[in-house]
């Protein structure tokens, strides 16, 4: 059994990986840590978890004694003194903040404020999108883990853009989130009557994700591609619906989208290309690692359309990062993670 540790296991994100791992037939959940709850067993901070996950909140340093993989789902900027303790140990990391995610540190110095503290780490982690970047991430031990919009929007236009589909100079994702993604500490943004019955978009051409989805989108073009990015926070709890657009280049047709498509994605488990006239809706991927995608064409205007929806607290977290502690491990992908989705 592989033995792993939640460094932050009281918020959204380490509770869900909580969840994940306690069900993962070849995992044995070791160790959590919080520093506001230490001493309490936690299914006190969330009675779901009442003799299910009674394991009480220990230090971070007994995480790290006690597990062969340390998951850290910590606020950006505090897994880097983490990641080097792992390293050190020899033990496998996945960090689902950013502080591995951008490649280039001026990016991060301009995004998040920060400085890259241990360059070899960064040399040594890898990007954990597996869909697009699979086989960079095997045999790797660091695994800088994408968010939810971070992975909705590239997933939902790489095969495009891969094909010379659509005119790179032309991308704009419209986005929404459920509010889990803002994480458990409330803000009057989040606060219920003030979140109830309305929407609104948050962080307008400015948000901290754009670099890394052009990252990823300029991998999958080799060249340097930028998109308009606008989130909106969405009264649900979970979900992102990704809504992208981009100019079709000459002549394309819907065949040609779901070719392209078609073989990208056709073996990809956690891919669900919907059937023609269907739109992706987040309700279908509820509590699951999947990530639903619709393709449409506006023939009037030459815009192709691909929307994608995802759990926002499983394949935009937790369910990506235990898909990729399955890839370090050499587990089958899915493993642990064959969830179906409620219906209603
Ligand atoms: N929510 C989401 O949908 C997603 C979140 N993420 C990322 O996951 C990470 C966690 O997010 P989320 O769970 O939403 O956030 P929460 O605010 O819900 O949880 C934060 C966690 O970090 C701990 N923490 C806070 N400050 C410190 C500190 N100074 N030292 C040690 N521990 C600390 C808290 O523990 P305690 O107070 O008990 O000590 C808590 O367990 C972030 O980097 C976020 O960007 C990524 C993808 C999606
Ligand atoms: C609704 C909301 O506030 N969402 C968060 C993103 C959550 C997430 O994915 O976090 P990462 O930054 O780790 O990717 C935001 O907009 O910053």
């Amino acid at each position: 059994m592989i033995r792993a540790g939640v460094v932050g296991a009281t918020g959204y994100a380490g509770a869900e990986l909580v969840r994940l791992l306690s069900g993962h037939p070849c995992v044995r959940l070791a160790a959590v840590s919080s520093v506001s709850f230490q001493g309490k067993p936690l299914s006190e901070v969330y009675p779901a978890y009442y003799r299910l996950c009674d394991m009480v909140c220990g230090t971070q340093e007994e995480v790290v004694a006690q597990s062969d993989v340390v998951f850290a789902a910590l606020p950006h900027g505090l897994s880097q003194e983490l990641a080097k303790e792992c390293f050190e140990k020899g033990r496998a990391f996945i960090d689902l903040g950013a502080d591995f995610r951008l490649e280039n540190e001026e990016d991060y110095r301009e995004w998040y404020g920060g400085t890259y503290l241990y360059p070899e780490l960064h040399e040594a982690s890898v990007y954990g999108l597996p869909e697009l970047f699979r086989e960079a991430i095997r045999g790797k031990k660091m695994i800088a883990n994408p968010g939810c919009y971070t992975t909705a929007v590239p997933l939902a236009l790489a095969p495009a853009l891969k094909n010379g589909l659509i005119q790179k100079d032309s991308i704009l994702a419209d986005c929404k989130s459920g509010v889990t993604g803002a994480g458990r500490t409330p803000t009057q943004n989040t606060h219920y009557p003030e979140l109830n019955e309305g929407m609104s978009a948050y962080k307008v051409a400015s948000h901290r994700h754009t670099p890394e989805i052009e990252q990823s989108l300029s991998h999958v073009a080799g060249e340097k591609v930028k998109v308009i990015f606008v989130p909106h926070l969405l009264p649900v709890n979970r979900g992102i619906l990704a809504t992208c657009y981009a100019k079709l280049t000459d002549s394309v047709t819907m065949e040609q989208i779901r070719d392209a498509y078609g073989e990208a994605y056709g073996g990809e488990y956690f891919i669900r290309l919907l059937p023609q006239g269907r739109s992706a809706d987040i309700k279908n991927v509820r509590y699951s690692n999947f990530c639903d995608i619709s393709l449409h064409i506006d023939h009037r205007t030459n815009t192709f359309i691909a929307i994608s929806a995802i759990d926002n607290m499983v394949k935009g977290a937790a369910g990506q990062a235990v898909q990729n502690m399955n890839i370090v491990f050499g587990l089958d992908e899915t493993t642990g993670l064959r969830i179906v989705p409620p219906a209603f």
